[in-house]
């Protein structure tokens, strides 16, 4: 404020001088001829103009004749124009004694003057010009006065500037206007007087605007000034009260400070209560802020509730609906026979650098995978399985799923669970657990055990169940006993003929060694032993990688109290990783045994094939893997495959490889699998078959044969009663055994 302030008087002082000096010129101009400077000349032009008092000593002597006798004229006009100091400096004497003379003049003619020094100054001070142009602006006045009128103009004294302060400290000082006591012309010297107090005026302005500034009260002050203005100009008429009384004046100093003082006060208390409002402001602006907030959130939870229940209702009717026509799939995927699939998504091992192709997993078994180089959305292929795992999915949740097909066991049927996928993509994990084996992480050939213990132990009243364990390998396409006491069957490959593969029953192999367990502490103790002797090796993809089929079978047998009996195999199968050659980087043994395991897995994909294409033949005898899952594949068994997968975007080939050839599985019908399950009569009958067997050829059968009633007969009155009882057994026995 105080800035604007000084910054606006400077220029009005400065405006204020400038038309002084502009007046001041033209009217020496108009007296002594052109003084070769501009009409609105700087300070400096004015002063330099001035400097040799030639033209001050003409324009006096054209105003009073013969005030200056003698003046220096040698002084080419020319030479004014010229502010050089080299060309002023010789002729210091002569406008010293022009400029002495001319002050002396002025002195006799009792007009107001100024130091010679102000003429020869270099550096332009403050007020030392001003009192320069006050000088000339007398002796104008004094000339107009005389010009107008003839009067004399006795004394007119311009106020001395003063570099003061206080524009009242310089009203003490001797700057007043005097009267000319001469009585005659009083009015016209109170003219001239007139004309002149304007100029005092503005100097009063100055001092005052400069005390605004230094008592940083501008408005109050004003009002003062002002009415110190109107007082010295409201009485024109009387010349002695111009002069500013010192004891006025000293009351106006008082009540300006005390004006001041009091403005200070309004100021501050001013500021205070803006300040206190300020503050209140805030603070409510704060409360409604806070306000609006907790009315939005409110309504935005409102809102979003709303949404969301409508949501989740209608995700869990949505899932509801998925499940039961999951169910229904199932059932009849059970009634057709299908082979069932999973899906298991291993997690990514170097998650930060590799990116998965697995781009959705959905509920309803349906997996979305979508090539590396292939972003577009038309790129994804979509695959549907019975359930899929994705990469956090634990060892429970898939033996959850895997329960109740395994349990089926228990009731007579024929299960097998394999394994597939490519090497390293977790098909030991599912089916052993993970190395080293902690409990939490025990796979499903454990998990399944536990389980039948488990039954075993509800139906204990009921039925008498035997669980025996068989552990084999198909390594080189030789079946090698892994529970097998004798070091050289495990040492060495285990060689079984085909004769001895396929006992009569179809379900074990009756050469490798069979273990009964009672408990999972047995289980875990044969698990551990078959695995160490479970060929494997480390190649580039997997640093333990099974090299070898393992089949893990568990032989349930159960008889009940009223004699009926149940028997059903279990396989659990490791199939070793299918892998591309270049890939895994093997060479010598290890790429024998790879060319081994990709046939005998291109063997299954055939028999699959085959199965699929409902074929007259199935060449399961094209591979010791295939021959030994005949009965799983194809004999009314309930089958499941777990297709395993890695993620990783290099492996996107073998992903999609296994996908497919999973697919391919879950279009087999193998038929709606039946139970094993004999009851006492059938096993009577069976028997009696069998001694009718026996006895066929004998006397005995052939008087039989012979007799009239063993004929066969139109009616069946005429059968005989005991022909007529052996053809309804058989009959029994027909159905029974379907
Ligand atoms: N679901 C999973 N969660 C955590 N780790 C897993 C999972 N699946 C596999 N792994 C890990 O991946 C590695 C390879 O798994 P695994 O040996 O089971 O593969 P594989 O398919 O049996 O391989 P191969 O056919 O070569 O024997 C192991 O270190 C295993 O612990």
């Amino acid at each position: 404020m105080t800035g604007l302030h000084e910054i606006h008087l400077a220029s009005r002082r400065a405006e204020e001088a400038a038309a002084r000096r502009f007046q001041a010129v033209q009217w020496l101009q108009s007296v002594v001829g052109q003084l070769g400077i501009p009409s609105q000349p700087s300070e400096r032009e004015f002063v330099c103009c001035l400097r040799n008092g030639m033209i001050l000593c003409n324009a006096i002597n054209k105003i009073h004749p013969g005030a200056v006798s003698k003046v220096v004229e040698n002084y080419s006009q020319s030479h004014l124009q010229s502010f050089n100091r080299e060309y002023q400096l010789p002729q210091a004497y002569q406008y010293f004694e022009n400029v002495r003379n001319f002050l002396v003049a002025l002195e006799q003619l009792k007009l107001p003057g100024f130091e010679a020094s102000d003429l020869g100054k270099d550096n332009i001070e403050s007020g030392s010009v001003s009192k320069v142009v006050d000088c000339i602006l007398g002796l104008k006045a004094y000339h107009e006065c005389k010009m107008s009128n003839g009067l004399f103009y006795k004394h007119i004294k311009t106020p001395p500037f003063q570099k003061v302060n206080h524009p009242l400290s310089a009203s003490k000082t001797s700057r007043h206007l005097e009267r000319n006591d001469c009585s005659d012309g009083e009015c016209d010297q109170l003219k001239v007087v007139t004309k002149l107090l304007p100029d005092h005026i503005s100097n009063y302005k100055e001092f005052f605007y400069e005390s605004l500034i230094s008592l940083e009260n501008g408005s109050e002050l004003q009002s003062v000034f002002k009415k110190f203005l109107n007082e010295d100009t409201s009485k024109p008429s009387d010349l002695k009260s111009i002069h500013l009384e010192e004891l006025s004046l000293h009351e106006e100093d008082q009540s300006c400070k005390s004006l001041l003082h009091k403005t200070k006060c309004n100021h501050k208390r001013l500021l205070k209560t803006q300040e206190n409002e300020l503050v209140v402001l805030k603070t409510l602006f704060i409360e409604t802020k806070q306000d609006f907030q907790v009315h939005l959130q409110r309504n935005l939870m409102e809102l979003g509730c709303n949404q969301m229940q409508e949501m989740s209702s209608a995700a869990q009717g949505y899932y509801k609906v998925v499940e039961e026509n999951r169910k229904l799939y199932n059932m009849v995927q059970d009634l057709k026979g299908n082979i069932r699939v999973f899906c298991r998504v291993r997690p990514i091992f170097n998650n930060e650098t590799t990116k998965g192709v697995i781009d959705h997993i959905g509920r309803d078994g349906s997996l979305f995978v979508m090539g590396p180089s292939k972003p577009q959305k038309d790129a994804r292929k979509t695959f549907q399985f019975n359930q899929v795992f994705g990469p956090t999915s634990t060892q429970d949740d898939v033996f959850r799923e895997t329960q109740p097909l395994i349990r089926s066991a228990m009731d007579g049927y024929n299960v097998c669970i394999f394994a597939y996928g490519q090497t390293g993509s977790g098909k030991t994990y599912t089916m052993s657990g993970p190395q080293g084996r902690p409990s939490t992480e025990l796979g499903i050939n454990y998990l399944a055990l536990r389980d039948l213990f488990l039954i075993c132990d509800k139906r204990r009243e009921m039925i008498n169940y035997e669980i025996h364990v068989q552990m084999v390998e198909i390594y080189n396409e030789q079946v090698r006993d892994l529970l097998s006491e004798n070091s050289s069957c495990t040492r060495y490959p285990f060689f079984m003929s085909l004769e001895n593969l396929l006992e009569e029953n179809g379900l074990s192999l009756p050469d490798a060694t069979m273990h009964s367990v009672n408990s999972t502490v047995d289980v875990l103790q044969l698990m551990e032993a078959g695995e160490m002797n479970r060929a494997v090796g480390s190649t580039s993809m997997n640093s333990r990688s099974s090299r070898s089929h393992s089949i893990f079978m568990v032989h349930v047998r159960g008889k009940d109290a009223s004699g009926g009996t149940i028997r059903s195999c279990l396989h659990l199968v490791d199939l070793a990783g299918s892998e591309r050659v270049d890939k895994s980087e093997v060479t010598g043994d290890r790429l024998k045994e790879a060319q081994y395991i990709n046939k005998s897995l291109s063997c299954l994909g055939d028999v699959i094939s085959a199965l699929s294409q409902k074929s007259a033949h199935i060449p399961y005898r094209d591979s010791k893997l295939t021959l030994l899952l005949q009965d799983a594949l194809g004999d009314q068994a309930k089958t499941l495959m777990i297709a395993h997968l890695s993620p990783e975007e290099d492996s996107f080939g073998e992903t999609i490889s296994t996908l497919k050839f999973a697919q391919r599985v879950s279009s087999v019908e193998l038929g709606a699998a039946c139970a094993h399950k004999e009851t006492r009569e059938v096993i009577h009958l069976k028997e009696q078959i069998e001694t009718l067997k026996k006895a066929q050829g004998t006397e005995e059968w052939n008087k039989e044969m012979k007799s009239p009633l063993s004929r066969p007969v139109a009616t069946t009155e005429r059968t005989p009663p005991r022909l007529r009882r052996l053809q309804q057994k058989r009959e029994l026995l027909h159905v029974s055994e379907d």
